[in-house]
Order: C-alpha cells, then structure tokens, then sequence
C-alpha cells in the first residue's frame, strides 16, 4: 500500500482520492447489482477498507438507502460495536472489515460477525476481497465468508485466483481507480503483480491459422512414444498437438512400439526414433516444438533425449516421466535450458504438486511460499517455463511474470488430462508463440476444452472438444479488433 500511495501521490493523485474512488465504485456496483437492498449493513475495519466502506456508506446513503455502521475501530460514533449486529434486519453485508492490510487471523467479534452475515442468508459484498482471505496467496487466515461479489480495485490480487480464496469472492468485478499504468504495477502491493489467466494476456499472440498459407507455418510438433505397452499417452498428446493447432505432428517411436502406434494413428505421422536416431531426425528444422514424457518411462534414455532436443535449439515441454527422470539430476536440466540461445525460453515444465516436489524439494517443502511464489522461483532456477497444475494451475516465466488459470472444471482431475496438456502447450509453440503466452493459450484452452464437454469428461474426449475453443478464440479476437 505505502508504495502505491507513495506512486499515485508523485502523480498527484491522493490517497483521499483513491479510496473516495474505491468506496464510490463499491457503492456503483451494489446500486446496479442489488437495487432493491435498500437496508445495507456495513462493517467497518481500522484500516483503508474501512475508509472505503464510510466512503460507500456515504454514496449508499446519497440514493437514499440506510447504511448502518458496525465496527472495530472508534473511528466515530456512529459506528456501533460489531456484537449487536443482526443479519437478519438488513438485505445486504458490505464486508470492508480488511483487505490487503489483512496480517493475522480473523477471530473474535469480527469471526462472529462474518458468521451471522453468511448465517442470515442476504447477500455479502466485500470490499477488494473477502475479509479474512490472504491477498498474497488465498490462504484463509482463521476464518473468511464466502460472498457474492467482491469489489477490487485496480487488478485482480493472487488471493483471488489461489484457492481456496477464489472460491469465496463470488463475482469479482475489478472497477479502475484513477491510477495510471506506472501506480498501477505498485498498486498490488504488498503483493507481486500476478494476472488472471484470461485473453487479454494472450489473445494478440493467439493469431489464428487464417493467416497461415502452409501446414509448416503452424509448425511440425514431435512427441516421443514410450514402448509397445505404454503407447496411449503419447498418441493423446499427440492428438492434442493436431487438434491444438499444429501444422503436422509426428510421434518418435522406439521401434518395439511402430506397429502398435501405426495401428492407431491417422492423420499424425510415425518415425522410428530410437538412441541412436535422434540426432539425424533433428536434422529436420522443421521439427520445433517436442514433448517428452507422457508413457515414456523413467530413467537415462529420457535424460538424453531431452537435453539432446535442448541443445539442437528445439522448445521443449517436459512432462510426467521426463520430470521424474530429472529428479536427482534437476541441475542439468536447468543449465541445459539455460545454455539456449532463443531469447524465449526454449523448455516448458508442467509438473503437478508431486512431480514439482521431485525437482524443486525446497521450494515444495517450504510452507511460507504460495503456490504463486513456488512457481515464480522454480521458473528463475530452471530457466523455463513452469506449468504448476491443479485446479489453479499456475503459469510462471523466469522474467517474474505469473498467471493462475481459472477455467476448467473438476472432471478434468482424471487420467491423461496432463498428456492432452503437453500436447496443446507444444501445439502452441509450434506455432511460434512466445512460451509464456503459449503455455496460458494452452492452460486456458485445455479448461476451457473441459468446460464445453461438461460432466462424464474423459481425457480422450478433451481433443474433439477444441475447435468449439479455437472458434471461441476466433470469437473473442473479432470483438477486440471492433
Ligand atoms: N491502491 C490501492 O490498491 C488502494 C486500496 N485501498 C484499500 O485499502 C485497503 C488496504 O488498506 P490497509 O489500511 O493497508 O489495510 P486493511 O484495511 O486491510 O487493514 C489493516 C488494519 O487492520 C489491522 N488488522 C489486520 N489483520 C487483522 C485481523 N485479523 N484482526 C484485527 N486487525 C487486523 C491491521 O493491524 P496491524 O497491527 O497489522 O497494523 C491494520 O490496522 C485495500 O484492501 C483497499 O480496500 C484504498 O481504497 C486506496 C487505493
Ligand atoms: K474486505
């Protein structure tokens, strides 16, 4: 907060004025969403969500609604003691109890009053975030209402986005405050700039093929099979790649597996790769984009092979049995990465929590770091691109910037979802796009693949699911061009 005040404040803005801002853009939101709430109950906390819920009061009370005061601080009389609140007398909460300043458990009175407001079953509204949810990572701190909508300023905080806290926001609506671009990256403080994953952190990247006059100006992806048993996940990567929007995809096949992969692939192509081959294939510098590990098998023969894609300069996405192959040897991995001369980062990991802790142990051990912060030190050390996946998967780039998704839905927590991600992140750089950019396309779409189905998903079913996304793209680009 000091930083963004100190920022708006070289540029002549005041904090007055900003939190006059926030409370009247508090107060807009509740008029144009709960017009029949005419009795509001506003909770008052010592600090500047405080000030912004008087200031809302104040607008509230200027339509004509009542707007009773109940509080921790004596900051006037008006403001009664939180224990005679009473849901049950008024239509509406206003929660600005805390919100960035928020630095220890809620309990007491104020957990009581959080309590009786969601008991009472009238709409909560919270100012820039439920009271009692960390803004720097989503934990809950002792106890957090779920709410109906929350009101932020500026840009959304990581505690919105980072379960559990996104799951008690509500509606977040993100109302703009009078800060310019250069207060506005200060503004999350204490917290480092994170962003939603949504379209327009990618959309202009995400050009579609209509401009392509070529199958190899999508790009050629590769996905390495693993032996004749474990075949199934390098033909769904494979699928995906296609589907995802790659020019042609080819999968490298040790030779025990050619006839079993042959008996099943179509319109993807088939190559025989085994040790000693890889070397000649890459001569091919069509080939751009890899992915190993889905059914690869854990060991040497998958060590080798990455860092061989690595050093012939090819992008790279490192999943499932290619991280776990890296788990005493993490160290290679990262300088190999960090030997690549693109100035994108050439390897993407997309590990989930347990592939994650086999090659960043500290980082997955220590309990001070948000999922945001574990993914932002792991993308420094590795020198790549880190997908950390869940149901807020996180995308971070050794630069610092960091994105947590937020479309998808829980059936896609079922075999083979992570194989059909490697494959849409290495269609998408196939394709050229920057990494950072390319990996969110694909987090993005991979949800939003899931959410289209619905319910009863499969991971076979995520591929055919695509091109509703790619026209959903196609969509979004069209509305932001007009
Ligand atoms: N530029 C912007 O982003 C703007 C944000 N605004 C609003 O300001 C708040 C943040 O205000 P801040 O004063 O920094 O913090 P809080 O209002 O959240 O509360 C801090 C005070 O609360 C005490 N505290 C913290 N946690 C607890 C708790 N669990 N129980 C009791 N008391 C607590 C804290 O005490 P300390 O001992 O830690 O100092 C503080 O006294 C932001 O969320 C926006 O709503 C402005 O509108 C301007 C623009
Ligand atoms: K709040």
């Amino acid at each position: 907060m000091q930083r963004a005040d100190q920022n708006a404040l070289r540029e002549g803005i005041s904090l007055r004025s900003l939190v006059d801002e926030a409370g009247r853009a508090v107060a807009a939101e509740i008029s144009s969403r709960f017009p029949n709430a005419k009795r509001v109950a506003v909770l008052v906390g010592p600090g500047n969500n405080g000030r912004d819920a008087l200031v809302a009061a104040r607008y509230l009370r200027e339509e004509k609604r009542s707007a009773d005061l109940f509080g921790t601080a004596n900051r006037h009389d008006e403001i009664a003691p939180l224990q005679v609140f009473h849901g049950g007398k008024y239509d509406l909460v206003l929660d600005g109890l805390w919100g960035a300043g928020l630095s220890r458990d809620v309990e007491g009175d104020a957990e009581d009053v959080l309590r009786k407001a969601e008991d009472s079953g009238r709409p909560i509204v919270s100012i820039d975030i439920p009271s009692g949810v960390d803004g720097g990572n989503g934990q809950i701190r002792g106890y957090a209402p779920k709410v109906d909508l929350t009101v932020t300023f500026v840009r959304r905080k990581p505690g919105h986005c980072l379960l559990p806290g996104r799951d008690h926001c509500g509606t977040i609506v993100v109302a703009p405050i009078g800060l310019s671009e250069t207060a506005m990256k200060e503004a999350a403080e204490p917290f480092e700039p994170v962003f939603a994953n949504e379209p327009s952190l990618w959309l202009h990247h995400a050009a579609t093929p209509l401009t392509a006059h070529h199958k190899y100006d999508r790009g050629h992806a590769v996905v390495f099979s693993g032996g004749m048993s474990r075949t199934g996940a390098a033909r769904l990567a494979a699928l995906s790649a296609l589907r995802g929007g790659a020019g042609l995809v080819t999968v490298f096949s040790p030779a025990s597996a050619l006839l079993v992969n042959a008996q099943h692939l179509t319109g993807i192509m088939l190559k025989r790769c085994e040790d000693g081959d890889l070397d000649v294939l890459l001569e091919d510098k069509r080939l751009n984009a890899f992915v190993l590990g889905p059914g690869f098998g854990i060991g040497d023969r998958a060590k080798a092979m990455a860092l061989t894609v690595l050093k012939a300069g090819r992008r790279l996405v490192l999943d499932a049995d290619g991280l776990t192959s890296f788990r005493d040897h993490a160290s290679r991995l990262f300088e190999a990465a960090r030997q690549c001369s693109d100035s994108e980062p050439q390897l993407v990991l997309t590990p989930h929590d347990g592939e994650f802790a086999r090659l960043f142990p500290d980082l997955a051990g220590d309990l001070r770091l948000s999922k945001v912060d574990r993914a932002r030190h792991a993308s420094r050390r590795s020198n790549a691109i880190v997908v950390l996946k869940g149901a807020d998967t996180v995308i971070a780039a050794p630069d610092g910037r960091a994105a947590i998704n937020a479309t998808g839905t829980p059936w896609l927590a079922t075999a083979g979802t992570g194989d059909v991600l490697a494959g849409l992140v290495a269609a998408q750089l196939a394709q050229k796009r920057p990494s950072f950019e390319a990996a969110c396309l694909a987090v993005w779409m991979h949800g939003k693949a899931a959410e289209h189905f619905g319910p009863g998903l499969i991971s076979e079913d995520l591929p055919h699911c695509l091109p509703a996304v790619h026209r959903e793209i196609v969509s979004l680009a069209m509305d932001n061009a007009h």
